[in-house]
């Protein structure tokens, strides 16, 4: 059984005296900014000109740019987009990270496949929240933690681990739990769950319920609420007792149907299909796709993002939420695309 982390076992006077330096002001980059100063950590955000640095400001951060944020850190967290991190750093921050000082990232991509290789003095730590960072930030406020891996590549000063668990204490991660692990481990199993699960997965399980439906002449405000909505709410449930807990609550009519017919859905060729997308994670052939997309300037990516968002579902969908009252009786903040 894999080590947990808790509270107790993480210390913030290790962050006490040092100033964390986060890099990006996105879902991460603001989430784990905003925990740790409630947390009382020192903190000060590294950014270019724009709307994240107006953001930054208005969340009342002491914001700078890259390199000048870097030279004031004891602690660099980079929460730059995977595809950006490595240019940024070569650039504005290995020049001017100080030795002793620990260099952060919260997904093990650039370490894990080369693309970054930080100079022996310094601390190199992985702390990735498994979760989305708006609801990293939402949790926390509500008092929870959403929990994280922890991992060490480099230990420059023998206090890395001391270090990242004060951290993931900051961001609220050791209120649920943290895990140990490595950033092989992290980035593989990321990047696979993300493609063949929670993202990837789920949005072609999703657009094909949502389809079959709608085809059949079903109305597609139904067909939302079916395979889309409610997948909410049986998560939920899932999130709380497991599947068993999500099959208590259910009607035994659907836990029948789930048993007869899920596995004429979810049948032995997609798991063949996913053992050939973990190979590709791990063969490298994904990271050297997406990285090779991005140094052509993201055309495909951005194609696909365009007919993703004319689909039906996202229609149907924004129209209905702009309907409906939501279950605790009010509209939660969401988060803005
Ligand atoms: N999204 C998530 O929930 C999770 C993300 N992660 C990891 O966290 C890291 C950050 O991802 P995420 O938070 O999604 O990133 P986002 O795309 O949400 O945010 C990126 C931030 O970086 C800034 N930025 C982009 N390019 C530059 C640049 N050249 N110089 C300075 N600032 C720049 C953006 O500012 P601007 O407004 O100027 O564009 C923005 O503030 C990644 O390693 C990711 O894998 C890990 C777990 C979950
Ligand atoms: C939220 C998360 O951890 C993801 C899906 O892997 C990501 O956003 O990179």
């Amino acid at each position: 059984m894999a080590k947990m982390y808790y509270e107790k076992d993480a210390d913030l006077k290790a962050l006490e005296g040092k100033t964390v330096a986060v890099i990006g002001y996105g879902s991460q980059g603001h989430a784990q900014a905003l925990n740790l100063r409630d947390s009382g950590v020192d903190v000060v955000v590294g950014l270019r000109p724009g709307k994240s640095w107006e953001q930054a400001e208005r969340d009342g951060f002491a914001v700078y740019p890259v390199d000048e944020a870097v030279k004031r850190a004891d602690v660099v967290q980079i929460l730059l987009p995977d595809e950006v991190q490595t240019k940024v750093y070569k650039e504005q921050i290995a020049p001017h990270l100080k030795p002793g000082s620990a260099l952060f990232f919260s997904h093990g991509f650039n370490i894990h496949f080369g693309q970054i290789v930080p100079d022996q003095s310094v601390d190199v730590v992985l702390i990735a929240p498994k979760g989305p960072g708006h609801l990293v930030r939402r949790v926390y406020t509500e008092g929870f933690g959403v929990p994280a891996l922890i991992a060490v590549h480099q230990d420059a000063t023998g206090e890395a681990m001391r270090i990242g668990l004060a951290y993931a204490k900051g961001i609220g991660a050791t209120r649920a739990g943290v895990i140990e692990t490595t950033f092989k481990e992290e980035t593989e199993t990321d990047l696979f769950g993300e493609q063949a699960v929670l993202c990837g997965g789920v949005t072609q399980l999703i657009k094909a319920g949502f389809e079959t439906l709608t085809e059949a002449g079903y109305q597609p405000e139904i067909a939302y609420f079916e395979c889309l909505h409610e997948l909410k709410l049986i998560v939920d449930l899932m999130y709380e007792g497991g599947l068993s807990g999500m099959r208590y609550s259910v009607s035994d009519t659907a836990e029948y149907g789930d048993y007869v017919s899920g596995k004429r859905v979810i049948d032995e060729g997609v798991r063949e299909r996913m053992k050939q997308l973990l190979k590709e994670v791990q063969d490298g052939s994904f990271a050297k796709r997406w990285i090779g997309e991005n140094e052509r300037g993201r055309q495909e990516f951005n194609r696909m993002r365009e007919e993703e968002k004319n689909h039906p579902i996202e229609q149907v969908g924004s129209k209905l939420r702009e309907m409906m009252v939501w279950v605790d009786g009010k509209k939660k903040e969401t988060v803005k695309s």
